[in-house]
């Protein structure tokens, strides 16, 4: 429970109608979640607008109203707060609602394309393993320590993300790693956090059904790097050509990482296998568990922050050649006739022609490789022939799927993937529908040391069907497969 007066700390407030000395005992942007005693805030969203729900949370006795507009019909008994943006104003009283926890630990977030969620849960459980109380905010979940609480975004929004911070302060925890999205940015999900540093891993094709164009999604990406403090840090990927642009304006301190210059910090790939990584690090050698060229980058991201957390550097690469992936990126079983499945959750181009390349690299030339990919409904439909069409170049046969469909139709995205395809890639390619059958006719077509990539869903446990999550899981439906077919 908190003053109103109090909460408005921070707030630019252009106007407010009604006493602000009121008890405030929750803050909601969901009209749906008012009760007596809450601060609503009205947000303008994609779908709708929260100006319009006002009525409904005055209804419900919210006891103050956030909002850019004020509505006609002011009630006495409610108090009313115009700000310019309701959702910055959002994040700001959230923090403040919850006594600045991320001010109390050290909150480091990391953005980029690809590689957010491999990097924060390396960092979560190198910080473990050093001896740290841990905070994580990822796609896969949240973490408090070895807790697990369900996460339904890659970034919370502000009120959830304050309140898990929160927890994490009471728990003890000195360190968060949180997933900061480009949509939390737009959205400004995480305005009024304090961050202790930053890292952007790279900035490839994806989101632009809501970003609209690329200029856009890299504008979004870089207000993270604008918005960090002085004495913080920004560490970025200096062989992605946008590293630079993402500091232009920064007041952060700025460190770079490199598998391909001279940097502050920097790593050669020695050998990249189905084991594993060997890696040269700062002049350390080093064999990783995590597969991949892409995932170089990940560990020495990983292994940059830990230092600039000043951490001891052999420490750090020895508990990080330890460490196993996130669920669901590149994991991989081996069937009893040896047939190898990776799931990966690879959703997008860059992704996907990174883990198919690995794959290339790591494959020997017996070896057919087999790829069962779809795409996401309501979400980047411009991604979806170029994903196709990477398959195909990059894979001897190609099941074409559904991924999540959502509220499109699956057939309709199918389509769509279907005229990425080359005429002279038609002979390897099938479509099938039905994920479960698609998995099927992949297993069917393996014979002995083939490789099976099913990617887009990682660790997702659920098939998205117009608003109903059915259950599904990649790994599981591999494994079952392989067993059926007797493979
Ligand atoms: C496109 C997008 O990001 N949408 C997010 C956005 O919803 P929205 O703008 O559609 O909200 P809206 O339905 O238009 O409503 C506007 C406002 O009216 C309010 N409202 C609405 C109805 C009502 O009856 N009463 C009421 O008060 C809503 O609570 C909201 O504040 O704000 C909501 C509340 O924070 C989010 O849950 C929602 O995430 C949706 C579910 C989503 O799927 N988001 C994805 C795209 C996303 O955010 N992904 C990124 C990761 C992407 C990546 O890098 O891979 C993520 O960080 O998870
Ligand atoms: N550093 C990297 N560079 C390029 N591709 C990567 C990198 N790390 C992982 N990948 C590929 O991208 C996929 C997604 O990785 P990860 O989940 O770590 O990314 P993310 O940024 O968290 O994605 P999301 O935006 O969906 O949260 C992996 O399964 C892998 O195929
Ligand atoms: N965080 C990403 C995940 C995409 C995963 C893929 N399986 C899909 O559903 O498109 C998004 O929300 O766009
Ligand atoms: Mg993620």
């Amino acid at each position: 429970m908190k003053l109103l007066r109090d909460i408005l700390a921070h707030v630019q407030a252009l106007e407010s109608r009604g006493p602000l000395d009121v008890m405030v005992e929750g803050i909601s942007f969901d009209s749906r979640q008012v009760r007596a005693g809450v601060l609503f805030v009205a947000v303008q969203g994609v779908q709708s607008d929260g100006h319009d729900f006002i009525a409904k949370a005055v209804e419900a006795k919210a006891t103050a109203i956030v909002c850019e507009v004020l509505p006609e019909q002011l009630t006495s008994d409610t108090t009313y707060v115009l700000v310019k943006d309701s959702a910055k104003a959002l994040g700001q009283m959230a923090s403040v609602f919850h006594d600045h926890p991320s001010e109390k630990l050290k909150l480091i977030g990391v953005t980029g394309t690809n590689g957010k969620t491999t990097s924060v849960t390396l960092l979560h459980k190198l910080f473990r393993e050093l001896g740290y109380h841990v905070g994580l905010l990822s796609t896969v979940q949240n973490q408090i320590d070895e807790t697990v609480l369900p996460a339904s975004h890659t970034t919370p929004d502000a009120v959830s993300l304050n309140a898990l911070l929160h927890q994490m302060v009471k728990a003890g925890c000195a360190y968060c790693f949180m997933e900061v999205s480009s949509h939390a940015m737009v959205q400004q999900r995480v305005a009024g956090l304090q961050f202790a540093g930053g890292v952007f891993t790279n900035i490839t094709h994806d989101h632009l059904d809501y970003h609209k164009t690329f200029d856009e999604y890299i504008r979004a990406k870089k207000l993270f790097f604008d918005g960090l403090p002085a004495g913080a840090f920004a560490l970025i990927n200096s062989d992605d050509k946008r590293g630079a642009v993402m500091v232009q304006n920064t007041k952060a301190e700025v460190h770079f990482y490199s598998l391909r210059r001279a940097t502050e910090f920097k790593a050669k790939v020695i050998d990249n296998t189905l084991q594993g990584l060997h890696l040269e690090v700062d002049g350390h050698e080093i064999w990783c568990k995590l597969i991949g060229l892409f995932n170089a980058y990940n560990l020495l991201s990983a292994y940059a922050v830990a230092v600039l957390l000043e951490e001891d550097p052999v420490e750090s690469l020895t508990v990080l050649s330890s460490l196993n992936s996130a669920s669901g990126r590149f994991e991989y079983i081996v069937s009893d006739t040896q047939i190898t499945g990776i799931v990966d959750y690879a959703h997008t181009p860059d992704a996907l022609e990174n883990v198919l390349n690995t794959i290339q690299q790591i494959r020997n030339p017996n070896q057919q490789v087999i790829t069962v990919v779809g795409c996401g409904g309501n979400r980047d439909a411009a991604k979806r022939p170029l994903m196709a069409d990477l398959a195909c170049r990059l894979s001897d046969k190609v099941v074409l799927t559904s991924d999540n469909p959502r509220f499109e139709e699956p057939q309709a995205i199918l389509e769509e993937m279907q005229k990425g395809v080359r005429p002279i890639d038609y002979k390897k390619t099938l479509s099938v529908l039905d994920r479960r059958e698609a998995i099927r006719t992949a297993c069917m077509l393996a014979s002995t040391h083939d490789i099976i990539l099913v990617a887009g869903k990682g660790h997702e446990t659920y098939q998205e069907v117009k608003g109903v999550k059915h259950p599904f899981d990649d790994k599981q439906v591999l494994q079952e497969t392989f067993q059926q077919l007797g493979k």
